[in-house]
């Protein structure tokens, strides 16, 4: 684990020191879009057109923000349009590396050795995190995008051309009510899990686990009344917070210390969880080796043993009784 400093990386786990013992999440650096037409996005001044085959995804399996991302790439059949490659689930002194093993399929693009050489060649002073997703653009030989939100934005309307147009999880008609959702789910769960596990001081941790679980009580509620977080109709919403949820039981519970209760133990976010797994081609997106291998083995700080717990027994193929909504 580590960073960037004007293109020299730094292995460093995070500084927690100036916030109290808080996980304070930094801002994406690489912003701008791709477009149907290439037009720069409002306030930007770089465009990308979409093209087939221009862009290029890197991903880790284990990570959920990057999760989202393909996500989108198979529910709008843009597998042939965007091309992956995929990090190694161990994130240790140089950060994610292309070792290929276990399903990591290396740099298909430059055979680097590590994920910070993709941001050294976009921007040789980068300074920063190297995270993962990486929206990468063939033409120009750099970074379009590093923040997962907009990306699934670019795959659900940019690429229609190519991808199937008639899905749509980001619907004019209910943007409003998505971005409001998102906001509560964003800071108190997706990123929620984060605040718990990487906090330092007791009253952080506390701090971050309370607010989970009282919006995860909200959710319950939410998910007893409708069958998806905005109404009766899939967005991107639900997929925002599935890839939290699916990591929850096996991983965030016992790693990250969210222990109050578990998604089994709640009957709709559990049968909603087990609902959105089975929406066909999501399953194929959740690779629970590596996200198990990733979280115990990567974070030594937390685990320093690094072993990984067998269970729990979590078939997210059983039936579930969401159909009651229609
Ligand atoms: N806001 C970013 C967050 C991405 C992120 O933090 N990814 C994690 C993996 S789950 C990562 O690559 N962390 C490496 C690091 O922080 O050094 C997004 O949503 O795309």
């Amino acid at each position: 684990m580590g960073l960037l400093v004007d293109g020299v990386w730094h292995d460093e786990w995070y500084d927690t020191s100036s916030t109290g013992g808080r996980f304070v999440r930094s801002q994406s650096q690489f912003r701008d879009f791709v477009t149907p037409g290439g037009e720069p996005a409002e306030g930007r001044t770089r465009g990308f057109k979409a093209e087939p085959g221009r862009y290029h995804l890197y991903v880790s399996w284990a990570c959920p923000w990057a999760h989202r991302t393909l996500i989108f790439r198979k529910l709008k059949k843009l597998e042939d349009v965007v091309t992956v490659s995929v990090v190694h689930h161990y994130m240790g002194a140089n950060g994610w590396t292309f070792l290929q093993e276990d399903g990591a399929t290396g740099d298909h693009l430059y055979g680097s050795d590590y994920l910070y050489q993709i941001y050294t060649r976009a921007d040789p002073h980068y300074s920063g995190r190297v995270t993962v997703p990486v929206l990468w653009d063939r033409k120009t030989e750099t970074i379009v995008n590093n923040e997962s939100s907009e990306i699934i934005r670019m795959l659900n309307e940019a690429f229609d051309e190519w991808g199937d147009a008639s899905v749509d999880f980001y619907p004019k008609e209910l943007r409003a009510e998505i971005d409001a959702i998102n906001t509560v789910v964003y800071d108190n769960v997706n990123n929620g899990v984060y605040r718990a596990g990487f906090a330092t001081t007791q009253e952080a941790y506390e701090e971050a686990v309370t607010q989970l679980f009282a919006t995860l009580d909200e959710l319950e509620k939410r998910l007893s009344r409708q069958r998806y977080l905005v109404g009766n109709r899939l967005t991107e919403a639900d997929w925002r917070l599935f890839t939290t949820l699916v990591r929850f039981d096996p991983v965030y519970v016992g790693h990250f210390k969210c222990n109050i209760r578990r998604i089994a133990d709640y009957p709709n976010l559990s049968n909603y969880l087990r609902d959105l797994f089975q929406v066909p081609g999501v399953a194929g997106t959740v690779n629970m080796q590596h996200i198990k291998a990733h979280y115990y083995g990567s974070h030594k700080t937390i685990n320093p043993t690094g072993i990984i717990p067998l269970g729990p027994e979590a078939d997210y193929s059983k039936p579930h009784d969401r159909g009651r909504f229609g």
